[in-house]
């Protein structure tokens, strides 16, 4: 090093002494620079031989050569982890991240860590872990399931073993904005392999663990602010046998969409876009949705919830969402006609005028309405069969306003298959009756998860005695007590009543509810039925009725005709309410031409003459 300054002075005379040199005077003048020259050449000939200067060099190699030893090292580091280590990474928007947070709050590694977030989300399953490990309830252990979740820290990597092989989990948080206040979570996973095989063994088990806790429910995704699809929650699957419906509806239904799932080659050999509609439409609380959710549960699909009406959602923004639907799903738009002010037609896309009468023309000078929705029919269209919208989903969409929908909406290709739901019919309400009050097997047989096997009494039902709540009102024999009775009546009565009871009872349940022989639950669906009109009302409604009386199928059967009178008053109430608001709008509106109430007469003819399928086929109405 000593010897090097010297030479490094020399080599700066040098320099300077090839250069020739000028300055420039403030006045302009140019003047040769021996002096300046002669300057500058000390000072750096006082810099080079200075031992200051010398032991500042001397450091400064000395760090430059640890940091490039150091940089060398981090070289060979990553490299090494490269070829030894696979790292991956989960977002908190993508479903993988649900499997493997579900997964690693089942990990026993939990138990013996240090450092621990304790969490009640139950990652992707409804409902919350609220259980402390240890904790009873009712006098016993709380289901495992609801146990809290221990998770991994924020911001500390944590380690484990999975099949032998290291693993190393850092939990991160990204910092939040306007739109996502908490920011996104992000989970790294370092793991000591060299196959890819080994972390897809990790991805399945942790997939496989998320599904099979899931079994017997079905998740609804819904999209986030980012328009992505994002886990709402699971719901436990509803049997297809607890909606009733009309003979053959579901059965029909259920059968086409299998038939569709199979045929993915059918639809391509024929260049047919491998997607099918069905459109739901009728009176509200004729079951609609609960068909469409035992028919997810039966077909094992997860359902896409696409509200219509969600602020913000635009026809860009929808045709996004669509096109991230994944393959073998179940889209489900509810109220198709509710995300638009009165009416879906292209009439009113063209004026711009949304819910506006078709041909309607606005009295010069006033403002157009807000519109009530970004979405536009000809978006709506675009989305359900336009080139980004997803190959292999069904489409359920459902209506209470069938002729306010534009055929263009309802042609087959978009909607395919139209099922019209009605009122309960008498053979709906002994079913569901039937439902309610299921027969018991045999009289050892106490395994019945009926309704009646419960001995919860609803909270508004009224406490009776048991006897009272078991009398049947029409029955061949009363079991209250009638005071004019002869003996020999009251002998003929008691026979009949062992008669009735041996018929209608298997055993005496020991509570409120009794235990129904099925010859004495169809006997007394039967008579329900009769005290209900045909078609008046709906499903929805009966099964209110229903559940005041869950354990007293009698007391249902007896209150009913009150009830129907009670509901008529309801029903002309409401009527007279939505009559008088009609009329009021009408008022104000420009009336509707002639036109337009002879389409919507068309339209209501449309609903019983709709081609409904590619295979043509169903005609469900
Ligand atoms: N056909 C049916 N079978 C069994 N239960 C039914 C039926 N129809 C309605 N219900 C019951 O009534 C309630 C409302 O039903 P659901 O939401 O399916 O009706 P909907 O036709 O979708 O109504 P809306 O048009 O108002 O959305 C649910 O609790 C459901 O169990």
């Amino acid at each position: 090093m000593s010897s090097f300054i010297p030479q490094l002075s020399s080599l700066a005379a040098l320099h300077f002494q090839s250069f020739n040199m000028s300055g420039v005077m403030a006045n302009g003048t140019t003047v040769e620079s021996d002096s300046l020259f002669a300057a500058m050449y000390n000072f750096y000939s006082f810099l080079l031989t200075s031992p200051a200067f010398r032991d500042g060099a001397r450091l400064f190699l000395l760090g430059g050569s640890i940091e490039s030893a150091r940089r060398l090292l981090n070289f060979a580091w990553a490299h090494f982890i490269e070829s030894f280590f696979l790292t991956a990474e989960f977002e908190e928007r993508d479903e993988s991240f649900t499997w493997i947070m579900f997964w690693l709050s089942k990990q026993p590694s939990w138990n013996s860590s240090r450092n621990i977030r304790v969490s009640t989300l139950r990652y992707g399953q409804s409902g919350v872990a609220d259980a402390v490990p240890g904790e009873e309830e009712y006098g016993k252990p709380v289901d495992p399931k609801r146990r809290l979740t221990y998770m991994p820290t924020h911001n500390r990597t944590q380690y484990m073993w999975f099949q032998g092989s290291w693993l190393s989990v850092t939990r991160t948080q990204t910092q939040g904005d306007a739109w996502n206040r908490t920011g996104d979570e992000r989970l790294t996973i370092t793991m000591f392999t060299r196959k890819l095989s080994k972390f897809d063994e990790l991805l399945l088990e942790a997939k496989r663990a998320f599904k099979d806790d899931a079994e017997g429910r079905i998740n609804i995704f819904v999209a986030d602010t980012y328009n992505d699809w994002s886990l709402a929650g699971s719901r436990p699957k509803r049997p297809l046998s607890s909606v009733v419906l009309d003979k053959g509806i579901k059965e029909r239904l259920l059968a086409d969409a299998k038939e569709f799932m199979d045929n993915e080659k059918w639809y391509a050999e024929r260049g047919i876009p491998w997607r099918r509609g069905y459109l739901l439409h009728g009176f509200p609380g004729t079951g609609k949705t609960s068909l469409i959710h035992a028919l997810a549960g039966e077909l094992n699909l997860d359902i896409y919830v696409v509200s219509l009406s969600k602020r913000g959602l635009d026809d860009s923004s929808l045709n996004e969402l669509i096109s991230k639907l994944p393959s073998r799903s179940l889209a489900l738009m509810e109220d198709i006609d509710a995300a638009f002010f009165r009416g879906l037609t292209r009439e009113n896309d063209a004026l711009n005028l949304p819910g506006q009468p078709p041909g309607m023309k606005l009295p010069p000078g006033a403002c157009p309405p807000a519109p009530s929705t970004g979405v536009t029919l000809s978006g709506l269209l675009g989305a359900i069969d336009g080139v980004a919208a997803q190959e292999g989903r069904l489409l359920f969409a459902t209506t209470n306003k069938y002729s306010a929908l534009d055929p263009a909406l309802t042609r087959p290709g978009r909607l395919d298959v139209h099922v019209r739901f009605d009122y309960a019919g008498k053979w709906q309400v002994e079913e569901l009756f039937r439902c309610f009050f299921p027969p018991r097997q045999a009289p050892d047989d106490r395994s019945d998860t009926s309704s009646c096997s419960s001995t919860v009494v609803a909270e508004d039902e009224p406490d009776r005695k048991s006897d009272e709540a078991l009398s049947p009102p029409d029955s061949p024999v009363s079991l209250q007590h009638d005071e004019n009775r002869s003996p020999s009546s009251d002998n003929d009565n008691d026979e009949q009543l062992d008669k009735y009871h041996s018929a209608i009872f298997t055993v005496d349940s020991g509570s409120h509810c009794p235990a129904l022989t099925r010859d004495g639950v169809d006997e007394l669906a039967r008579k329900f039925a009769e005290h209900i009109p045909d078609r008046e009302f709906s499903m929805a409604a009966i099964q209110g009725l229903l559940m005041q009386y869950k354990t007293r199928p009698f007391g249902a059967i007896q209150d009913a005709d009150e009830w129907v009178v009670e509901e008529r008053k309801k029903k002309q109430a409401a009527e007279g309410k939505a009559d008088d608001k009609k009329a009021e709008e009408e008022v104000k509106e420009v009336p509707e031409s002639k036109e337009t109430a002879a389409k919507v007469e068309l339209n209501d003819k449309e609903m019983f003459s709709i081609p409904s399928s590619w295979f043509g086929s169903i005609a469900m109405i």
